[in-house]
């Protein structure tokens, strides 16, 4: 676990730099961002601007070209195939835009799966707290096909919950969600935060999504451009003008 005093997640002059040459792509520019333990964070700016890259190189999933990445006291930069994946596994969830379940089992064991590669398993207690909190009791041996998409990506929150990571990285988690099921997967990762401490960052194009966080760190250009406390959909909206126009 990530000791309280410490951003859960942070990004030292991190830098990623796609291609070479006159084709390369800077989507990085040494961006220096700190997300706090026990916070919600939603990272936003307008499309190219270089949030999922950001969110990739937080979770291990793309190599930065220069600077570092902490979880915790744990530099990524350091470790290889083996520490990633083993760290990814024991110390982070995810929930993706397309809920990625594995359609021939169960929710339950879809629920499960992660914990079982780590030859885990999480207490009983905590598995029924999260399973009755995300209102997926009567649905544990649906296979995913059987299920809505609101109900899917309920499953993936507690597959991203149960092994309780230090981070759950979630990129347009309702992105294929109607605005129901998509209020519904955002107030349970907002409880999540005020209720069992977790931390969670999440990339999304929607204020409305984003308002559920309780800090927006905005990227323009590969580049830190501002943070909004306490975002309301309005605030975010505004902001998010501010910066696709610019003053002259
Ligand atoms: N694998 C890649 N190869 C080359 N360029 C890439 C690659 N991935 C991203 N880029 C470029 O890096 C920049 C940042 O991309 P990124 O996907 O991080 O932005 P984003 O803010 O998440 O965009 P969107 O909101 O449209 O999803 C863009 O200019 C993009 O074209």
């Amino acid at each position: 676990m990530t000791p309280q005093h410490l951003p859960a997640a942070r990004a030292v002059a991190l830098t990623k730099i796609f291609g070479a040459g006159d084709a390369s792509v800077t989507a990085l520019d040494a961006v220096d961002v700190d997300f706090a333990t026990g916070a919600f964070t939603a990272i936003m700016g307008p499309s190219g601007s270089g949030k999922s890259t950001l969110l990739h190189c937080l979770a291990g999933l793309d190599d930065p070209t220069a600077g570092r990445v902490y979880l915790g006291d744990t530099d990524l930069t350091l470790l290889g195939d083996r520490g990633l994946t083993e760290l990814r596994r024991d110390r982070m969830g995810f929930v993706f835009q397309s809920f990625n379940l594995l359609p021939v089992v169960t929710a339950a064991e879809n629920m499960l799966l992660p914990m079982r590669l780590a030859g885990a398993r999480p207490d009983s207690g905590w598995f029924d707290e999260v399973v009755t909190r995300l209102g997926l009791a009567g649905r544990l041996s649906h296979r995913p096909h059987e299920l809505s998409g609101g109900q899917q990506q309920r499953v993936a929150v507690a597959r991203a919950l149960l092994p309780r990571p230090d981070v759950v990285f979630a990129d347009e988690p309702t992105g294929n969600l109607d605005s129901q099921s998509g209020a519904e997967v955002l107030s349970l990762l907002r409880s999540s935060v005020r209720e069992f401490g977790q931390t969670v960052v999440m990339v999304t194009h929607d204020p409305v999504a984003a308002s559920y966080a309780d800090r927006v760190v905005l990227l323009a250009d590969g580049r830190p451009a501002g943070e909004i406390d306490d975002p309301t959909p309005d605030s975010v909206v505004r902001v998010m003008r501010e910066l696709r126009a610019p003053a002259c």
